[in-house]
């Protein structure tokens, strides 16, 4: 199987960066989140210097949601990357995490009054999703005598080749101002009390490996841009959001590199600023691509069982990594203590959860699995820990960071008494 630069084999071993994982199981036990930090700097400066060389006025904006440890903000802080926010908790993180609040921008669907009062007083941009969204964000900053500046999420009513689920630009999708009503909108916007529309936002999905619906949608958005200057908005960003997938079948999926993403979008991009005569910022917000490749998932094995087929029962299930149960995500998985093995025979690795959806690879072949053995699903590092939760009472495990021959905990493993204590007694029933 193809791997990536910081993924190796050593000895049998599966190695990350510097460290076998076995090593890692072993110290921290499973299951356990591993994530690369150099794989994460490698990722963001690829990204980066793929759109710069077209247009040096270009910020990226990492996508939080993909994940939001704390210590991996930092790193993109550091690296001087903003953030896509969307919830007032991501934004506090990324705040913390010491980001400038002039590269946040604040998305979603559904704010609360809350949410937009943090945003006007924490002086971050909003992207504006509702006609109704604006009158109330409009109040908020009257309220505190302060200016807001916003874009609007366009619905730009593009197709794209991904799942269902999370494909954001469809027509029929939740997000967003559909193009018809969008000239309406920065008109109410220009008018609007203590609101300054300065920007154009639009996401069209997740997990896309083809670079033409990228294109399509930066014309969609140059030409929109276009119109909004006729009627007097001077634009000084356009975010064309993320998007671009990873290969997770790695022998199989033709994902297209960064550069090949910036050699479709930004001609398009250009050409469009040029002919209408401005030169806005281009904002990107990336997640999937700088996150996915960094992490790994160890997953201790803690019985096999012959069946209908043979069942490899592990430690992790979809409590950890939803993706495969959400949207029959495929992850490739590695038996990280034979990995030097010829694969034997198909198993299929399935998660503690009480439920038979609880799979988190079906029918793939590896070599012969034991009890005690240590699987390690790849790719893990975008909606993997961010998407997890404690169904069945199952405290969240560790995450932890390598760098060079270090590693250390970015988020101790939760206890059950973590669960309990959020838990209260109820006045009327008796102790
Ligand atoms: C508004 C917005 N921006 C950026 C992203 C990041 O997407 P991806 O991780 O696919 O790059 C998402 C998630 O799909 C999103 O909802
Ligand atoms: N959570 C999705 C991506 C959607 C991102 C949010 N718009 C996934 O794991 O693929």
């Amino acid at each position: 199987m193809k791997l990536p630069e910081h993924l190796t084999i050593k000895d049998g071993h599966l190695m990350i960066g510097s460290h076998d994982c076995n090593d890692l199981a072993e110290s921290y036990g499973t299951p356990l989140y591993v994530t690369d930090e150099k794989r994460i700097r490698e990722n963001f400066t690829r990204y980066n210097s793929a759109l710069k060389k077209h247009y040096n006025n270009v910020r990226m904006l990492y996508a939080a949601k993909a994940n939001g440890n704390m210590a991996v903000l930092k790193t993109f802080a550091d690296l001087g990357a903003g953030a896509d926010v969307f919830s007032s908790g991501e934004l506090h993180l990324a705040l913390l995490a010491g980001m400038n609040p002039e590269n946040l921008l604040f998305n979603g669907s559904s704010k609360t009054k809350e949410d937009l009062e943090l945003a006007v007083d924490k002086g971050v941009r909003v992207s504006v999703d509702s006609f109704d969204e604006l009158a109330q964000l409009s109040e908020v900053a009257k309220a505190k005598g302060k200016d807001v500046e916003i874009s609007f999420r366009i619905n730009p009513a593009i197709d794209v080749p991904t799942h269902p689920k999370i494909a954001t630009g469809l027509a029929t999708s939740k997000f967003g101002i559909p193009a018809d009503q969008i000239l309406d909108a920065y008109r109410a916007a220009l008018e609007a009390d203590n609101i300054d529309p300065v920007g154009m936002h639009c996401h069209i999905g997740s997990q896309i490996l083809e670079v033409l619906p990228f294109a399509k949608a930066a014309e969609i958005m140059v030409k929109i841009a276009g119109k909004l200057t006729d009627i007097g908005v001077k634009l000084k960003f356009i975010d064309i959001g993320g998007g671009l997938g990873i290969p997770y079948h790695h022998d199989s999926d033709n994902a297209p590199t960064p550069e090949e993403y910036a050699d479709a979008v930004m001609p398009v991009f250009l050409e469009g600023i040029a002919r209408i005569g401005i030169k806005p910022e281009l904002w990107v917000e990336p997640g999937r691509n700088l996150m996915g490749d960094t992490t790994i998932l160890l997953t201790g094995v803690n019985s096999v069982k012959t069946a209908h087929k043979k069942f490899v029962n592990v430690d992790a299930g979809f409590n950890l990594l939803l993706r495969p149960a959400m949207y029959d995500s495929y992850h490739e998985v590695i038996v990280a203590n034979r990995a030097d093995q010829k694969p034997e025979l198909e198993y299929t690795v399935t998660g503690p959860i009480c439920e038979s959806g609880d799979i988190i690879a079906a029918d793939r072949m590896l070599p012969h699995v034991e009890r005690g053995d240590l699987i390690a699903v790849l790719d893990c590092g975008a909606y993997g820990y961010s998407m997890a939760s404690q169904y069945n009472c199952r405290p969240r495990c560790p995450e932890i960071m390598v760098n060079g021959d270090r590693s250390a905990y970015m988020r101790r493993g939760e206890t059950v008494i973590d669960i309990l204590n959020t838990m209260a007694d109820l006045p009327w029933v008796e102790k």
